[in-house]
């Protein structure tokens, strides 16, 4: 069985995004340095989304609520690895300010529609879901 990662694709509103908050890891050293959506591994006995929701807690110190999911192209949503894929959902704080607790040494609220979003050193597995993500967000953005 692959390895199911949950992450969130934490925006500014879940109506009208406009910002992503990325997150730069500090672990293993593989991926030091490079940005992600924070989130983690779906521990025995949790649904993807508790698990998504623990994840952020940890990590950001947040209560969040879960938008759309952000689909991939198999049911396990994002291959990251040959071991490992990810689901990726849109997410809204709902009670606290992030802040990089466990993880992550730098929080980033990034616009969406610049340039500056994909010149961070992303990890490579994540750069197809945020150009999926800033597609879904600019076809929204025109309804
Ligand atoms: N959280 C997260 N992990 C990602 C992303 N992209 C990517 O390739 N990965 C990889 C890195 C890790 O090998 C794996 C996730 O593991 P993790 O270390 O975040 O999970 P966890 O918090 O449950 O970790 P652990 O302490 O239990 O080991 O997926 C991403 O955008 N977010």
């Amino acid at each position: 069985m692959p390895k199911q990662i949950v992450g969130g694709a934490v925006v500014d509103s879940l109506d009208r995004p406009t910002r992503l908050l990325a997150a730069r890891r500090t672990a293993p050293p593989e991926f030091a340095g490079m940005w992600e959506f924070p989130g983690g591994k779906i521990e025995p006995g949790e649904s993807p989304q508790e698990a998504l929701q623990r994840e952020l807690l940890e990590e950001l110190g947040v209560k969040v609520h879960l938008g759309a999911e952000l689909e991939g192209p198999t049911s396990d949503g994002w291959p990251l690895s040959i071991k490992a894929s990810m689901r990726v959902w849109l997410v809204e704080v709902r009670q606290g300010m992030p802040a990089p607790l466990e993880d992550h040494d730098e929080l980033r609220w990034v616009e969406l529609m610049g340039a500056q979003l994909l010149e961070l050193p992303w990890i490579p597995a994540d750069r197809p879901i945020v150009r999926a993500l800033v597609a879904r967000v600019s076809v929204d953005a025109q309804d």
